[in-house]
């Protein structure tokens, strides 16, 4: 069982809240002046990861306080039980094992009395073996043409994960193209047929549960172009393949279970991308780079487990998360990649962080007086920096960042990647820094605009500064440090969660809208007015009715 501690009546919680009003007016630029170690002191290096934490609105203290916080809601015992198997997902009774499906060092991981290793290690083999067919062409389609196209039937776990890491690792791609499909709306399903043919496409139908309404409803819908195509049922079996825990469905569907790349209760959807639902990441860049993948998260798994917090990278990067959320009131939370490829890992990351600790009740049932799970969003640099970086720099909102670049690009064009990086170095260090009014004057005067005007001028030109970023540089994409980096990640929002006092592996939350949707779903089949709503919803099923 998970300790239940409210993090709010820990000592460390209570020096911070007194330490938090020495901080709090404190500049980064003063605190940099003060102490040349600061980079050295807060910075961690981890393989090709290169972690600066040190522009955050901390000194020694605060670390070595919220570093206290962490051990007195037992983050250990935590981070034990769960790499050990223990059912931490205490709402559904289940093991939070992630880790044991890229546990490549050997160690037997037992749920139940069973060690898991066993079926992680065949479903592996299953899927390499799958691959070199389809990916070397011997896997034929109806017809007996091999296969050209893959298309991901998937949505929330099922498909964010696989779409972001298939965008970052595009320079591993081999000549398959692989294509996603989430939406329920039919537009998504459409679009892509359009774009591939039933006698070369393969498709995935990727669902834990095997009943999400929408997997289902485009599964079905690819199923019939199939058909319609002149493919026979018989034929179905060479063209769809299964990703799921739910046996019984995919036979149902008419899929062969002998098809069927399985995964257990104890992958979270959000945490599922290194197990069968890796598939279409496998079949885009080829097993070799997926174990590749799964190394780079084990070896971050390792690091979590085994460095003190002081030097923790997840731990670290959820204590900060912390200090601005808890102390700062700061209410979102900014993922910026200077990389293209990177550009789904923020939304990732949305549902990732978002769907885990986006809870309002704590261990013991009870509804908590503080904040949990920050908003996550945002997009690539430099485009951000055109479009919101002005809300960042100007705003009355704290936006802690974290900018993420590689050293090395996959497409050097030119000076692109080093204009791309000035970019990420000039972002951070202007939102630490700011711009007072004597540099903007200086800078006005200096280009001969008249007194009067700078005076006019100058305060819309101050740049407060003093705004918290992380950095991440990384020597290059690669999967091994692209696993790596997402394995911290996932490993922050699990750390966050222990302290907050909240289940980050369950997501009741979006089970309303979908019980909801099932009674509407029958009375939008007939034309009568319905009157069994509230008056709004009624107002707007009614005039959907009349206008469809
Ligand atoms: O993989 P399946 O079961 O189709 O679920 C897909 C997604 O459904 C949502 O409602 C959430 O619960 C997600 O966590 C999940 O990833």
């Amino acid at each position: 069982m998970l300790p239940r501690i409210n993090f709010t009546e820990t000592q460390a919680y209570k020096y911070l809240s007194n330490h938090y009003i020495d901080v709090a007016p404190r500049h980064l630029k003063e605190m940099f002046r003060d102490d040349p170690d600061r980079f050295s002191k807060f910075s961690i290096t981890f393989g090709d990861i290169l972690f600066d934490y040190s522009k955050n609105r901390i000194n020694d203290t605060t670390k070595a306080l919220l570093v206290q916080l962490a051990r007195e809601c037992q983050l250990n015992d935590a981070i034990k039980a769960m790499f050990t198997g223990e059912a931490i997902n205490e709402t559904e009774g289940r093991a939070v094992l992630h880790t044991a499906l890229r546990n490549q060092g050997g160690e037997p991981i037992t749920v139940g009395g069973k060690d898991v290793m066993t079926e992680v290690k065949a479903v592996l083999a299953k899927m390499q073996a799958f691959s070199r067919k389809v990916i070397g062409g011997e896997w034929k389609g109806y017809t007996g043409k091999a296969i050209s196209d893959v298309v991901n039937i998937g949505i929330g776990g099922s498909d964010l994960g696989p779409v972001m890491v298939t965008e970052a690792l595009r320079p591993y791609k081999n000549h398959l193209n692989v294509h996603f499909v989430s939406n329920v709306d039919g537009t998504h399903i459409t679009e892509t047929l359009k774009r591939v043919n039933p006698e070369t496409t393969l498709f995935l139908v990727a669902s834990k549960t095997f009943t999400t309404q929408e997997t289902m409803a485009n599964a079905h819908t690819a199923r019939q172009w199939l058909l319609d195509s002149g493919a026979s049922p018989a034929d179905i079996a060479k063209h769809f393949v299964a990703l799921s825990t739910n046996g019984k469905a995919v036979a149902e569907f008419g899929i062969d279970t002998q098809n069927m790349f399985e995964f257990w209760d104890w992958v979270g959807g959000r945490y599922s991308l290194w197990s069968a639902i890796g598939l279409s990441i496998v079949l885009s860049i080829g097993f070799d780079h997926f174990e590749q993948l799964l190394k780079g998260a084990h070896a971050a798994d390792d690091h979590f487990r085994n460095t003190p917090f002081e030097e923790n990278i997840p731990v670290i990067m959820a204590l900060m998360g912390i200090w601005y959320n808890n102390f700062f009131e700061a209410e979102t939370h900014a993922i910026l990649p200077y990389d293209q490829y990177l550009h789904r890992f923020a939304a990732y990351f949305q549902q990732g962080d978002m769907e885990s600790n986006g809870k309002y009740v704590d261990r013991n049932g009870m509804p908590v007086d503080y904040q949990t799970g920050p908003i996550i969003w945002g997009e690539p640099g430099t485009n951000g920096q055109h479009a919101f970086y002005q809300l960042i720099h100007q705003g009355t909102k704290l936006i802690p960042c974290d900018f993420i670049a590689p050293a090395q690009t996959h497409n050097a064009v030119g000076e692109h990647h080093t204009l791309l990086l000035s970019n990420f170095f000039a972002q951070t260090e202007a939102l630490m820094n700011g711009k007072d009014e004597d540099e903007v004057t200086a800078e006005l005067e200096a280009a001969n605009v008249p007194a009067e005007k700078i005076k006019h001028l100058a305060p819309f030109k101050v740049f407060e500064g003093n705004r918290p970023s992380n950095s991440f540089l990384l020597k290059k994409v690669t999967p091994y440090t692209l696993g790596s980096l997402i394995a911290l990640y996932e490993h922050k929002i699990f750390v966050q969660g222990i302290i907050w006092n909240i289940f980050s592996f369950d997501q009741w939350g979006v089970e309303l809208g979908k019980q909801l949707a099932g009674k509407i779903l029958p009375e939008l089949r007939h034309d009568d007015e319905v009157q069994s709503h509230d008056a709004s919803t009624n107002g707007l099923i009614n005039q959907f009715k009349r206008w469809r």
